[in-house]
């Protein structure tokens, strides 16, 4: 086998170290570094599986999960497989090829759900996104390398991302990132890596999912030392499918967060009351305001009827 074709369907790739088997079902996609398998694990549940191609280093992947599958079994979370089942390596004509194992997650892609289902429910996806990065955040973590293709939605209407390999640890610097989503390509930040850069990369899929066309033109017409996340406000302000969450998406793209927490709870109050957050509360008090200014002119017509019809 060449380092770089696939493998056919039925292939056993087997463990040289742990000794565990899987059957190959197909091919689930390629990336930089390896191609994902659906696989068949030992007692016969289904797992992706990630082998390193030719010239590609999985290693800093493997290690970099291998860490923060111990960090989420240290904090007791019975969930820790998402991100590793198993690594090891396949031996094949002589070579050993380094491969991972992790949870299959299986549905559709973020943007062909909400094609199916309606833009409406960005809402809710939104929220799940937001629900994992805050468990990332909160633990130290940030994924990295958020894009839309790294969203799925399950069968169940669960949210979940794939491709942890780009995670790392708060305040590292950002190793694998999609430039479009990229808090420094738009001179918004540094590639440190911490919650605001991950909010920002959440920010540019709803831009993305919402008006492409509009942010492809962007980025191909604009001069890379112009752009700026100016740019981003504009198309969020020029995309009407984004109105609602207009106020949370320049405060991401600006950095203006305190925490996930508060965008978490910000989003959540915005899909859930159908107002925006800014606007909810302005409009409340123009709605005060106005209550006030009507009683006023009616205590006043009182104030002179009395005294011009009564004392006078
Ligand atoms: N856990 C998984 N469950 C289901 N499908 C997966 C899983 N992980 C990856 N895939 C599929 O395999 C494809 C390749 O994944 P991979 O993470 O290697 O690369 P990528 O994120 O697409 O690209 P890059 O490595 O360049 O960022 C994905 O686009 C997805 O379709």
């Amino acid at each position: 086998m060449s380092y770089h074709s696939e493998l056919p369907a039925g292939t056993t790739v087997t463990g040289r170290t742990r000794g565990q088997q899987y059957v190959i079902q197909r091919t689930l996609g390629k990336g930089t570094n390896g191609i994902v398998y659906l696989v068949d694990g030992p007692q016969g549940q289904p797992y992706a599986l990630k082998l390193a191609t030719e010239n590609h280093d999985l290693q800093p992947e493997i290690k970099l999960l291998v860490s923060l599958h111990k960090h989420w079994k240290r904090t007791g979370r019975n969930d820790s497989n998402r991100y590793l089942y198993d690594a090891d390596d396949y031996e094949d004509e002589g070579r050993q090829i380094p491969f991972y194992v992790m949870k299959y997650v299986k549905g559709q892609p973020l943007s062909v759900y909400l094609r199916s289902r309606g833009s409406d429910k960005i809402g809710m996806a939104g929220l799940g996104i937001l629900e994992i990065l805050l468990e990332l955040h909160e633990s130290g973590w940030v994924f990295g390398d958020l894009k839309a293709e790294h969203v799925i939605i399950t069968e169940e209407g669960e949210v979940e991302l794939i491709d942890y390999g780009g995670a790392r640890q708060q305040g590292k610097s950002i190793h694998q990132f999609t430039e479009w989503y990229d808090r420094h390509y738009w001179k918004a930040g540094t590639r440190t890596g911490d919650f605001a850069y991950d909010l920002f990369a959440f920010a540019v899929i709803c831009i993305k999912l919402f008006n492409e066309p509009a942010l492809h033109k962007m980025i191909t017409t604009r001069l890379p030392q112009m752009r700026s996340e100016a740019d981003l406000v504009v198309l969020i302000d020029e995309t009407p499918g984004l109105a609602l969450y207009s106020s949370w998406l320049k405060k991401a793209v600006r950095g203006e967060f305190r925490n996930s927490r508060e965008a978490y709870n910000s989003w959540k109050a915005i899909s859930r009351s159908g107002l925006p957050s800014s606007r909810s509360s302005s409009d409340m008090m123009t709605q005060k305001l106005k209550r006030a200014f009507i009683w006023s002119l009616i205590a006043l017509a009182v104030v002179l009827y009395i005294t011009i019809y009564i004392k006078g």
